[in-house]
């Protein structure tokens, strides 16, 4: 049996643990044959492949970002997956001589093992991102990492804040999901929270921000990235697409902090966090999370279980399918959002 290991989407940390985990099992226990290609769908097509081993993962688990890469880069190459891409996608898997794939990823990367694996070609979907948007698992590896970074974010921005007595707002990732924005609020005791799934006006964001002033203290808003005000059409996005030419998120907190800055009389900054969420060293929980995923994915090869998505539910790691995985995006439901509302102000 030989397996192909293939990371797409932004990278989260745990990945190498993952992959480290899929090994060790996959060659050492199962006996199979794995590679791993790199930078996503680019080393797949362009035939840059490394054989996968005990010797090459090796000492993996602690390290940040991901040893085979990953992008953006499209599967398909001639449209939306029709016969002729899955045509493609078939002549070079026997051109390598792979029997199945092992696709780590987050929701888009899941979708594509649901089509690959509804064409008859083998898929196994490990999930990673810092999103957690990923239907089907409860959590998913990279999220606590990236709320980790968050948190300390705002624990940092508040001592400066308060001895300005200014407001600070701190932007965060999560696509069209407010799970990171969600927990690091809520770890870190942030005034305001404001996330996609749940639109606030700048007038009621300006009267939580007058509110801590009157009590004397210094607000700090923690902003999702997907996050829209009452009456804006769009999310803020900055210049360009993304690899899979999306609009790339970012930007909101620098267009509320004038607005606060404006109406309150209250001195505002805005700081966006980006890329420092994704990088370095994995928790420990994400370490065991990825770990875990990645022997479980190995399991689920063995036992024949293509189509599935490698889950954590409670405190198992169980096999979902990816029609469950992918059929909606995981987004923060509202009694959560009304826990956290509850301390605004
Ligand atoms: N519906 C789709 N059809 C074809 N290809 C897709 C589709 N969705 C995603 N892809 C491919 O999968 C890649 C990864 O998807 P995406 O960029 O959404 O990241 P992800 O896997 O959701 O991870 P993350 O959200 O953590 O960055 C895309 O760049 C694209 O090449
Ligand atoms: O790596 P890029 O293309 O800048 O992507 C950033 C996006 O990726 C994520 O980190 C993960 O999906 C999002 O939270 C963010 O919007
Ligand atoms: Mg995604």
């Amino acid at each position: 049996m030989r397996i192909g290991v293939l990371c797409s989407g932004g990278d989260s940390p745990g990945m190498n643990a993952a992959i480290r985990g899929a090994v060790l099992r996959g060659v050492d226990v199962h006996g199979f044959d794995m590679v791993g290609f790199m930078d996503g769908w680019r080393g797949f097509h362009e035939g840059e492949w490394i054989p996968l081993d005990r010797s090459t993962v090796r000492g993996l688990s602690p390290l940040g970002g991901v040893m085979l890469g990953t992008s953006r880069a499209r599967p398909f190459v001639h449209g939306d997956g029709d016969e002729s891409d899955m045509r493609v996608i078939r002549e070079r898997m026997a051109e390598y001589g792979l029997d199945g794939f092992l696709l780590i990823g987050g929701n888009g990367t899941q979708t594509v093992a649901k089509m690959l694996n509804d064409a008859g070609i083998r898929a196994i979907g490990l999930p990673k991102t810092i999103d957690n948007d990923l239907g089907g698992t409860d959590y998913t590896f990279g999220f606590d990492t990236a709320v980790s970074i968050a948190c300390e974010a705002v624990d940092r921005l508040r001592t400066t804040g308060e001895s300005h007595r200014r407001c600070m707002v701190l932007e965060v990732m999560g696509r069209n999901a407010g799970w990171i924005a969600l927990h690091a609020g809520m770890a870190g005791g942030a005034q305001v929270t404001l996330i996609p799934e749940h639109p606030e006006s700048i007038e009621q964001i300006c009267e939580w921000v007058l509110s801590v002033r009157n009590r004397g203290r210094s607000s700090l808003v923690v902003v999702a990235e997907g996050f829209k005000p009452t009456g804006f059409d769009d999310e803020v996005t900055r210049e360009g697409l993304d690899g899979f030419g999306r609009p790339r998120l970012g930007g909101i907190a620098e267009v509320l902090a004038p607005l606060i800055e404006s109406r309150t009389g209250i001195e505002t900054r805005a700081t966006v966090l980006g890329h420092v969420q994704r990088g370095g060293s994995p928790t420990a929980f994400d370490r065991v999370l990825a770990t875990r995923t990645g022997l479980a994915a190995a399991d689920a090869v063995k036992e024949g279980l293509w189509g599935t998505m490698m889950a954590l539910r409670g405190d198992s790691i169980e096999f979902v399918s990816l029609e469950e995985a992918v059929s909606r995006l995981k987004t923060v439901p509202a009694d959560r959002y009304e826990q956290a509302r509850l301390n605004f102000g």
